[in-house]
């Protein structure tokens, strides 16, 4: 039962693959829907079949995932980190040994191709060992006090953790939220995307098989109602949300009822600024890597691609050639690189926005049309070419909205006061990027940049390490990196008097 649905994975190829096992997980084992109504079909991108149906949680089965989950908070934070990082060392040794399947599955739900997928696997069981190793280092400090009196600091967990998780990258995200959770002596109930439901229980059956206690990761599959159960119920403490901008703001004003620490990794615009003195082909390397992960459905994008007027000609032609090179088709295929997208509404609102580009003024390069590849089984799939826009202005709605598609949209620049100063014209800040051989200029950019993060001469360069998340309406609080650990612990001071009570009274 426990691996079912992976162990039919070896021999799977696209359009093969049906999954009818519970999706929800709590208590230590898989759990039926306590009734099918409101079932919704979930599809497999590159060919429009269903893959399996998503049946939302209510009250009653979200109060119990939460029940159960504080039921092992209360063992599993009463552990010393160094026995939590043991069994999180085996889960991340789980993954790894069932990394090919994982990641065959993620591909069928969700799109992406096969390599980009096999990466975010590593990226997950990596990041659970990257916490297991700070789970044996949480300390807190001894102050000394006058007259021999004391206090110290206590880090502890918060308690039960509310993960939500947006479609692009499914075991990823439950894990790069889990992962840090349970290091801290948390445990998490967590919810996919409604788009993207199989993959969160098989990493819950994973942390079952290491030895978590039962209960202590839950998933609840549900969409805006399961959700919004989540963050309104009482006992939980934290919620970590990754998705678009509205739905960040309902969760913290939800979250805010009742006090809950939010962590909210947002939407973004993110420019990548090219100076002309820079290494054209890494520039343009760079740009294709900004643009064209995930079919371009990732927050951190380079999308506002400013190029320095004097190299624009060069630039476009190389970037133009090689993304039309871009081999498009089934995913589960090594040599594709591009996949298809989430969903049907998804390709439409992409494919709109590139006709409104056109509408406003923009010169489309390449690409921007419904793709149908040639292989039969792939006809109903949700596939486009990449597309490079010309011509843009920053006023056009392609320069200025979240696309979540593979756009690139290309605007001239002269100076590098000016391009500071229009790259920060965003209510986004979750990444920014700069191509320059200037070591000081680039610095001098990274540092004026409204931005999370801004990579030097490459892009999307997002290792476990390192702190990732957003400055202005891109979201706060850090996902990754040493710096989490504050994000899903508390402190807790200790006053110690060794001496008498001095009262004033
Ligand atoms: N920053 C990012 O990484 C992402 C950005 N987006 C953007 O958002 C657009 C729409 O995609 P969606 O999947 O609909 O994003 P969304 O932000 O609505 O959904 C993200 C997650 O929040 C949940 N959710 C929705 N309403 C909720 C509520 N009221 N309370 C609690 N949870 C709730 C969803 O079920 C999902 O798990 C995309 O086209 C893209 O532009 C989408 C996904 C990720
Ligand atoms: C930083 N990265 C790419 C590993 C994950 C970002 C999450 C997102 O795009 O929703």
């Amino acid at each position: 039962m426990a691996q079912s649905t992976l162990d039919s994975m070896p021999g799977a190829s696209t359009g093969t693959v049906v999954v009818t096992e519970p999706l929800n997980f709590w208590g230590g084992k898989r759990v039926k829907p306590r009734q099918e109504k409101n079932a919704e079909p979930v599809f497999e991108p590159a060919t429009g079949r269903v893959l399996c149906q998503m049946v939302p949680c209510g009250a009653e089965e979200v109060d119990e995932a939460i029940q159960s989950a504080y039921a092992a908070y209360q063992k599993w934070s009463k552990m010393a980190g160094m026995e939590r990082a043991r069994v999180m060392l085996e889960a991340a040794r789980i993954i790894r040994e069932r990394r090919e399947k994982l990641a065959k599955l993620e591909v069928i739900n969700n799109g992406k191709t096969i390599t980009e997928a096999l990466g975010n696997v590593d990226f997950s069981w990596k990041s659970i060992e990257y916490y297991a190793g700070l789970a044996g280092t949480l300390a807190g400090q001894h102050i000394q006090l006058p007259g021999g009196a004391f206090a110290y600091s206590r880090r502890e967990p918060l308690g039960v953790c509310v993960g939500i998780g947006a479609w692009n990258f499914p075991i990823l995200l439950a894990t790069l939220k889990s992962a840090p959770a349970l290091a801290c002596g948390n445990a998490m109930v967590y919810k996919p995307s409604p788009m993207a439901p199989v993959t969160a229980v098989i990493l819950a059956e994973i942390y079952k098989e290491a030895g978590v206690p039962d209960g202590l990761f839950c998933v609840v599959q549900g969409g805006a109602e399961t959700g919004s159960l989540l963050c309104h119920h009482p006992k939980v403490a934290k919620v970590s949300f990754t998705g678009s901008v509205p739905t960040g703001k309902k969760v913290m004003e939800m979250s805010a009822k009742s006090v809950k620490q939010v962590t909210l990794e947002l939407g973004g615009k993110s420019p990548l600024i090219i100076f002309k003195d820079c290494e054209l082909e890494n520039a343009v390397k760079g740009a294709l890597m900004a643009n064209f992960l995930t079919q371009g459905e990732v927050c951190c994008n380079g999308t506002r691609v400013f190029v320095q007027r004097e190299i624009m000609p060069q630039f476009l032609e190389e970037v133009v050639k090689r993304t039309k090179a871009i081999p498009v088709g089934d995913p589960l295929l090594e040599s594709t690189r591009m996949g298809a997208l989430i969903s049907k509404p998804q390709l439409e609102k992409v494919l709109g926005f590139v006709s409104q580009a056109k509408k406003e003024g923009a010169r489309v390069l390449c690409g921007g049309d419904p793709f149908v590849p040639s292989d039969p089984k792939l006809k109903g799939g949700y596939f486009m070419s990449p597309c490079v826009l010309d011509n843009c202005r920053d006023d056009m709605t392609c320069v200025k909205e979240e696309i979540f598609g593979p756009v690139m949209s290309v605007l001239p620049f002269d100076t590098e006061e000016e391009v500071i100063k229009r790259a920060n014209n965003t209510t986004f800040g979750l990444a920014s990027g700069v191509f320059t051989r200037d070591i000081s200029r680039a610095h001098r950019v990274a540092a004026s940049m409204e931005a999370g993060t801004c990579f030097i001469n490459n892009y999307n360069i997002s290792p476990i390490e390192l702190p990732f998340g957003g400055y202005k309406m891109s979201g706060f609080g850090r996902e990754n990196g040493q710096v989490t650990i504050e994000y899903y612990s508390q402190l807790k001071t200790v006053v110690v008097e060794m001496g008498d009570v001095e009262s004033l009274f």
